[in-house]
C-alpha cells in the first residue's frame, strides 16, 4: 500500500485538439514510463481507429512513477479523457477518479467551448485545476492574452498558468513538479470499510469484464469477496493490479490508489461505471451516488446488405456493446429493408465511430438508415409512447402531441461571424437565451434549440459558416411538444418505411421536396421508369422521375476487349454491395442518407 501523501490522482481536460493526448504522451516519456523507441503517437489512445480520427473514446487510466525534485519517490495517476461533445459523460466519470485536473488551453486558440464546460465539471466535482497554457511554440500563440481570458471566463487565477509546447515537450517537467506541489493528495480512512468506486468497465475476450476503478477509502485485496453496491451482486477477486502502462499485478491496493480487477463478472451491466464496490462482510456505509443512466438519443436501423448476413451482424453489434454500455441496438424489421436493427446513439460522431468499427473489425456489410431522434408520442389515450424511428409514428388521428428533445447550447465564436451564427440557430428553430462578449473580439452565444436540427449537418454548417473558427457545446434539457409532421417517401407508389422521417410543419414542404430531387440523383436508372414522391399523410408534395434507361451497360462490350467488360462488370458489382432490391428496384445507400446531405 502507498503512502497517500506520495499519491497524486490527475486527469487532463481540454477542449478537443487543444493537445491533451500529446500532453499525456510527452508525460509518458519525459517520466521514462515509455521508451522512446516504443513511443507511438498518442499511446494512451487503444483503438486504431481512435488513432487515426485522433479521437480519445476510451479513457484510461495510468500509474506513473515519479522521483520528484524534492528527492521523494511519487505516484501519479494519470486519467486521460475523451475530448468530444458527443463523449462528455466519459469526461464527468473519469473526474471522480481525481483530486485535481490539467486544463490544457491552446495558446494560439484561446477558450473554447468544451474549455469551459469541462472546467465547470472540474469544479463541481470540487477538483484542483492547474491551468496549461499550450503550443506555445506556435508564433500565433499568445499566452498573455489567453491567460487573461481564462481568467475573465472561467475564473481561474493565471498567474502562475504553465506555459508548454507539448509537441516538443519545452515545459513538460515543469507539468509534473506542479502536480506535486499544487494537488492535493488523496484523504481516504484506511481503517474504514471498502470503498472503491468504478470509473471505466470494459469486456476483454480473455479476462471477462475488466473494471478500473479508484479505492476511496479501505483496502481491497487479491481473493477476496466484493460486493457490488447496487446490484448487490458478489463476487471474488481474481486479479487485481494497475496498469504501468502494463498490467502489473499487485496482492493489495489500499485509499487513493487506482487500479483494475477481473471478479468473474460476466456482463458489463454488472460493473456499471458509476457503482460503489465494498465489503460483503463490511459494507461502506457511505456508498457513491453513482452517475445519471446514459441514454441513447440518436437512432438509426442497421441492416446486412445480404438478409444471410443477419446472424453475423447481431453477433458483431453483441461485442460491440460488450465494451460500450451507452450503445444500444433492438431488432427491428422494415418492409424496405427486411430484417435488421434499431441502433442507439450518444449523437452522430458516436454512430459513425460505431459503423465504422463494424465495416473495418467486423467486415459488416451494412445498410445504415438516416439518423432520427428520440420523440415523445402523448396518445390520445393518454400514453406517452417513445418513439426512434419515424416509420412507427403512430397515426395521426391518434396523437394528441409529439415532444421532441431539446438541447441547451454554447456556441463560441469569434465577433465577425456572429451574425451568421445567429442566421443558423434562428434557421434551426432556436431559441436564443443569452449573449456574452468574451473579449472585444470574441462572444458566446447561448441557444436552446430541438436537437433535431443539430443532428443532421448542424456541425459542419457551423465549420463552413464560420471557417471552422467557432466551437459548441450542449447538453439535453428536455422534451417539448412541437408541430411536427411525418413526411413519406413513396417509390412507383410504394411507401418505403425506411426513408420516412418526422419533420417540422413549416419546413415539410421544402424538405420534402429537396429529399425527392436528391433522391432522383443518387437511384440508378432502371429498366422502366422510377417515380419518387413525397407524401404528408395522403398529401403528394413533391414528385420526381428517373427516367429509364436504354442501354445494357456491357452490351457494346460484348465481343471486344475482355479486361474491360471484367472492370465494368466488377465496378457494377462493388456498386451492387451497397444496394437494396425493393420489389424490383434497386435503392443505393446514398439514398437512405440523402436527407443529411444538404449540397
Ligand atoms: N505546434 C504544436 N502542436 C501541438 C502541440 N500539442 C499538440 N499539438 C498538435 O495539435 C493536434 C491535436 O493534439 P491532440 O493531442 O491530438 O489533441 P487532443 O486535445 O488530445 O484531442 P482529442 O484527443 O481529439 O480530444 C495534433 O496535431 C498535435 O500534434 C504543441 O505544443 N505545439
Amino acid at each position: 500500500m502507498i503512502d497517500q501523501q506520495r499519491i497524486r490522482n490527475f486527469c487532463i481536460i481540454a477542449h478537443i485538439d487543444h493537445g491533451k493526448s500529446t500532453l499525456a504522451d510527452r508525460i509518458l516519456q519525459a517520466t521514462g514510463l515509455v521508451d522512446d523507441r516504443l513511443m507511438k503517437e498518442q499511446y494512451l489512445d487503444r483503438l486504431d481507429l481512435e488513432r487515426e480520427r485522433g479521437i480519445t473514446i476510451k479513457a484510461q487510466s495510468v500509474r506513473i512513477p515519479y522521483k520528484a525534485k524534492d528527492g521523494r519517490d511519487y505516484v501519479l495517476n494519470l486519467i486521460d479523457t475523451p475530448g468530444h461533445v458527443d463523449f462528455s459523460y466519459e469526461v464527468s466519470r473519469s473526474l471522480v477518479a481525481c483530486e485535481g485536473a490539467l486544463l490544457v488551453v491552446d495558446a494560439s486558440q484561446g477558450v473554447e467551448a468544451q474549455s469551459l464546460a469541462n472546467a465547470y465539471l472540474a469544479l463541481e466535482n470540487n477538483l484542483e485545476i492547474i491551468p496549461v497554457l499550450n503550443k506555445i511554440d506556435l508564433p500565433s500563440a499568445e499566452p498573455e492574452r489567453i491567460k487573461a481570458e481564462i481568467e475573465e471566463i472561467i475564473g481561474l487565477d493565471c498567474k502562475d498558468a504553465l506555459l508548454i509546447s507539448a509537441k516538443t515537450g519545452q515545459g513538460v517537467p515543469e507539468v509534473l513538479e506542479r502536480i506535486i506541489t499544487d494537488l492535493p493528495p488523496p484523504m481516504g480512512d484506511t481503517k474504514a470499510p471498502l470503498k472503491a468506486l468504478i470509473f471505466d468497465s470494459w469486456y476483454d475476450t480473455y479476462l471477462g469484464v475488466v473494471v478500473l476503478f479508484r479505492v476511496v477509502d479501505g483496502r481491497i485485496k487479491l481473493g477476496q469477496d466484493i460486493l457490488l453496491h447496487s446490484t448487490k451482486a458478489r463476487f471474488e477477486v481474481t486479479k487485481l493490479g494497475v496498469f504501468s502502462p502494463d498490467p502489473i499485478a499487485l496482492n493489495e491496493l489500499g485509499p487513493g490508489e487506482v487500479g483494475f480487477l477481473c471478479a468473474g463478472i460476466k456482463i458489463l451491466t454488472d460493473a456499471r461505471v458509476g457503482d460503489t464496490i465494498t465489503d460483503p462482510d463490511n459494507p461502506t456505509l457511505s456508498p457513491a451516488p453513482g452517475f445519471k443512466k446514459i441514454t441513447a438519443m440518436v437512432f438509426c436501423g442497421m441492416y446486412p446488405v445480404e438478409p444471410n448476413e443477419y446472424g453475423t451482424l447481431k453477433h458483431s453489434l453483441e461485442k460491440l456493446q460488450l465494451n460500450d454500455a451507452a450503445f444500444t441496438f433492438e431488432p427491428e424489421t422494415s418492409h424496405a429493408l427486411g430484417f435488421g436493427f434499431r441502433c442507439g446513439f450518444l449523437g452522430l460522431l458516436h454512430m459513425e465511430i460505431i459503423q465504422e468499427r463494424l465495416e473495418r473489425e467486423f467486415q459488416a456489410r451494412l445498410l445504415v438508415t438516416a439518423p432520427s431522434v428520440i420523440y415523445q408520442v402523448r396518445t390520445l389515450e393518454g400514453e406517452t409512447l417513445p418513439v426512434d424511428n419515424p416509420s412507427k409514428l403512430p397515426p395521426l388521428n391518434k396523437i394528441e402531441h409529439i415532444a421532441e428533445p431539446y438541447v441547451h447550447m454554447e456556441v463560441h465564436v469569434p465577433n465577425e461571424y456572429l451574425g451568421a451564427v445567429l442566421a443558423l440557430c434562428e434557421e434551426c428553430r432556436g431559441t436564443q437565451k443569452d449573449l456574452r462578449f468574451l473579449s472585444s473580439t470574441r462572444v458566446i452565444v447561448t441557444y436552446e434549440l430541438p436537437f433535431a436540427e443539430i443532428v443532421y449537418d448542424f456541425f459542419d454548417r457551423l465549420k463552413s459558416v464560420t471557417r471552422g473558427y467557432a466551437s459548441l457545446d450542449y447538453e439535453f434539457i428536455d422534451f417539448r411538444p412541437s408541430e411536427l409532421v411525418k413526411l413519406d417517401i413513396l417509390i412507383n407508389s410504394e411507401t418505403v418505411d425506411a426513408l420516412s422521417i418526422i419533420v417540422h410543419k413549416d419546413k415539410a414542404y421544402a424538405q420534402g421536396r429537396e429529399l425527392a430531387s436528391r433522391l432522383r440523383s443518387v437511384i440508378p436508372r432502371q429498366l422502366f421508369e422510377v417515380v419518387i414522391q413525397a407524401a404528408i399523410g395522403q398529401r403528394i408534395i413533391a414528385k420526381e422521375r428517373v427516367a429509364p434507361m436504354r442501354k445494357n451497360v456491357t452490351a457494346k462490350c460484348y465481343g471486344g476487349d475482355i479486361t474491360r467488360k471484367r472492370k465494368l462488370l466488377e465496378k457494377q458489382k462493388e456498386g451492387k454491395r451497397r444496394m437494396k432490391r425493393m420489389g424490383n428496384i434497386d435503392i443505393p445507400q446514398e439514398a437512405f442518407l440523402a436527407v443529411l446531405r444538404k449540397d
